[in-house]
């Protein structure tokens, strides 16, 4: 019998191992170095927690047989299962807020073929802040994160969720439904086949076309007749972005604003954004002020935002940084006759405490000594402790 992973399964085999713990170690250290503490919350929790008073489709949700009433599963993302873990630890006192949290996990999601996938994440939530500073604290750690990666070209989709809203309401509401359908496709053909007053219509298209260079997008916005009445959100954004062309070198050619973006959760209720690179969607996130309220007992919320990495898609992204070989051990020590097994154990723990050597690893059998070279040549293994029954020992160089 074939024994075969369920299709959107796979194991990692070392190498695959090592390249994400190069990523992993890195991301992490620029969270820490910004003050984020590791959070772990459970795999499974319950359904109704996992999709965030209906932000998130339990559809994508792989649910549980349990014998309880209530239907488990595991979590697709980790914003959620924050929320519900700090709704009702924040609290008016001033230590509790902000609360900087970061996770590095596997999610699992169902797909629309109904296959089933796991993958990993890591990433940041900054509960209980919003503003400008927290906004920027959070694209800026962003940037930073993969900067420390090295990844090149990467470019940030930045939309707000608030102000796409505001300019939806703006059309008659029977319109609405059927323009944000399109806006979220970036359907402009559709659009232009809609049955629609001619001033809406040209408002629709007005719409689909705000995007691009956050300068020329920022300006469209400030000039078009409907907008008058968004002037203070249409100004947060532009001092966010001044913030981010301000910090960031490459500032500008990184970002595109684009006010149809909508993400795939229904949380979001202020800046959202992907990050972009070679046909990957590395990172996403965005500001979520009323999910904490969701699982608060009195329904009071605290703003909050975050992101996360999309660790496959950045390994993807990444290939060529990243390690192509295993690290070998630094010895092979070998035990030449059964009574210097011993004698071999007390070598090979000898050298695991000297501070530079990585790993010390044994020969399993009495082999030939040259079968033992080769064995060592072909692991490269650079060096071999020959080790006799009275405790002797013999180095050798790998020739390798
Ligand atoms: N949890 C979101 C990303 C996010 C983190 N914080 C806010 N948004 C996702 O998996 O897409």
């Amino acid at each position: 019998m074939v024994h075969q992973l369920p299709t959107g399964a796979k194991d990692l085999l070392p190498l695959d191992v090592a390249q994400k713990r190069w990523i992993e170690s890195r991301i992490q250290q620029v969270f820490q170095s910004w003050g984020y503490q590791r959070i772990i919350t459970p795999t499974v929790e319950h359904l109704r927690s996992l999709t965030a008073g209906g932000a998130v489709d339990p559809k994508s949700v792989i649910q549980l047989h349990s014998n309880s009433i209530d239907i488990l599963g595991l979590r697709p993302e980790f914003t959620a299962s924050i929320a519900r873990a700090y709704a009702a630890r924040l609290g008016s006192h001033v230590a509790t807020c902000p609360q900087r949290l970061y996770y590095n996990a596997n999610v699992f999601r169902r797909r629309a073929n109904s296959t089933s996938e796991e993958s990993f994440q890591a990433g940041v939530e900054l509960l209980g802040a919003s503003g400008l500073l927290a906004d920027g604290e959070i694209l800026l750690l962003l940037a930073e994160s993969l900067d420390r990666v090295e990844l090149p070209d990467w470019q940030i989709i930045l939309g707000d969720a608030r102000l796409t809203g505001a300019l939806l309401d703006l059309l008659p509401e029977q319109y609405r439904a059927k323009v944000r359908q399109s806006l979220a496709k970036l359907d402009r053909i559709a659009i232009t086949e809609m049955d629609l007053p001619e001033d809406v219509k040209g408002y629709a298209l007005e719409l689909v076309d705000l995007r691009g260079k956050p300068k020329d997008v920022l300006s469209r916005l400030s000039t078009s007749k409907w907008t008058s009445g968004l002037t203070g959100e249409i100004s947060y954004l532009k001092s966010l972005i001044d913030l981010w062309e301000s910090t960031n070198q490459n500032a500008s050619d990184r970002l595109i604003l684009d006010l149809s973006f909508m993400q795939t959760f229904d949380y979001y209720t202020g800046i959202v954004f992907d990050v972009a690179c070679n046909n990957y969607v590395v990172a996403q996130g965005g500001r979520y002020d009323r999910l904490l309220g969701v699982y608060h007992p009195q329904n009071v919320s605290y703003p909050s935002i975050g992101f996360c990495i999309n660790l496959e898609d950045l390994q993807q992204a990444l290939q060529k940084q990243l390690p192509q070989t295993l690290t070998t051990s630094s010895w092979l020590v070998v035990a030449k006759t059964p009574d210097a097994m011993q004698a071999a154990f007390a070598h090979a723990a000898k050298l695991r405490q000297e501070p530079q050597i990585e790993a010390i690893e044994l020969e399993l059998e009495f082999r030939d000594a040259d079968v033992v070279r080769d064995h060592a040549r072909s692991r490269g293994i650079p060096q071999i402790a020959w080790v006799s029954s009275d405790g002797a020992i013999a180095s050798e160089t790998t020739a390798i």
